[in-house]
């Protein structure tokens, strides 16, 4: 069978050009579009395709839920490469629909909490309504007479392929926003290590107490491991218990990272490894410094040695 990608559809979502710059070799017909996230980790899970790309959180809004929901409590799949895209949000309605006549605006939620300002100053009355994705809004724009929505909120991209015409441009409320993107697998061979690496987990504390949190990240600091993202999510077992969203710098291969996981699996109730993947953001100029003195893998490799030797017998 040939490779094929789902990914949060229909046609022309910001997932789509995600996909697209994931993978730029691959034909269009093996991208295949699902109708919400937890479709794309189903269809990723049952085999039905080869991997599959989902939006994880944005620069703005912060984690999408129903991806996080579904790292957390499906069935495992791996984070094998992520990509930040940068998003740029335009009104699109039908022709002949002119700014004033917008009563009801529907798009994604994490697009709706992005141009809620430009909403508020230029669209007061308008209702806006939440759907599966701006392409999805677009699409539904374009259904007319039958559709309940007047414009969608989505990129230029899904507004052209509708056939749709752009109201107004640049309707987000931060111009710099981004959007990062993963790309998943079923669980199998890790990528290998690149030197610009990130490792991404959840950590599910035993019980709650004093300094729980400190006890977490202290294995991370004292190997010198750089945390990237931290974020608490309920878990559903009742209010006020959370599991830990925790991203790292470095590769699961690495001696540091691997140690800092043993220490958080004997502290922790349980830790689900969500994947060792390459950085998006590699060469940047904003990696990780050197580590420091006693914190390289070569360190880590001579403390084991030493361990090794003194408990063979042999002192010095
Ligand atoms: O709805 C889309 O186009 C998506 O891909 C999800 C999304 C929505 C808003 C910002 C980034 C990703």
């Amino acid at each position: 069978m040939s490779n094929r990608y789902a990914y949060l559809g229909p046609e022309g979502t910001f997932t789509e050009a995600a996909l697209r710059a994931l993978k730029p070799d691959a034909p269009a017909a093996q991208f295949v579009p699902c109708n919400g996230v937890d479709m794309v980790f189903a269809a990723v899970r049952r085999g039905e395709a080869t991997g599959g790309v989902v939006p994880l959180e944005n620069s703005v809004e912060g984690g999408v839920s129903a991806t996080t929901a579904e790292l957390v409590n499906g069935d495992p799949l791996l984070i094998t490469a992520e990509i930040a895209v940068a998003v740029e949000f335009t009104l699109f309605a039908r022709r002949g629909t002119a700014l004033p006549d917008v009563k009801r605006v529907a798009t994604h939620s994490h697009a709706l909490a992005q141009c809620r300002g430009w909403l508020a100053a230029n669209l007061p009355d308008a209702e806006a309504h939440i759907v599966s994705s701006t392409a999805a809004a677009a699409q539904s724009v374009a259904e007319e007479p039958s559709s309940p929505y007047d414009a969608a909120i989505c990129a230029r991209i899904a507004g052209e392929r509708y056939g749709l015409v752009p109201l107004a441009e640049g309707v987000g409320d931060r111009a710099e926003a981004a959007t990062r993107f993963i790309y998943l697998s079923r669980p199998g061979t890790l990528p290998e290590p690149t030197g610009a690496d990130r490792t991404s987990l959840v950590a599910f504390l035993p019980h709650d107490h004093p300094g729980a949190l400190v006890e977490l990240l202290t294995q991370f600091a004292v190997r010198d491991v750089n945390l990237t993202r931290l974020e608490s999510r309920p878990t559903g077992d009742g209010l006020g218990t959370y599991c830990f969203f925790m991203d790292a710098d470095g590769h699961v291969a690495e001696a540091r990272v691997g140690e800092a996981l043993m220490g958080l699996r004997r502290i922790c109730k349980d830790v689900r490894f969500l994947g060792s993947y390459p950085r998006a953001d590699a060469g940047l100029g904003h990696l990780r410094p050197a580590a420091r003195i006693s914190t390289t893998n070569d360190d880590f490799h001579e403390a084991e040695q030493w361990l090794a030797r003194i408990r063979a017998g042999r002192v010095g």
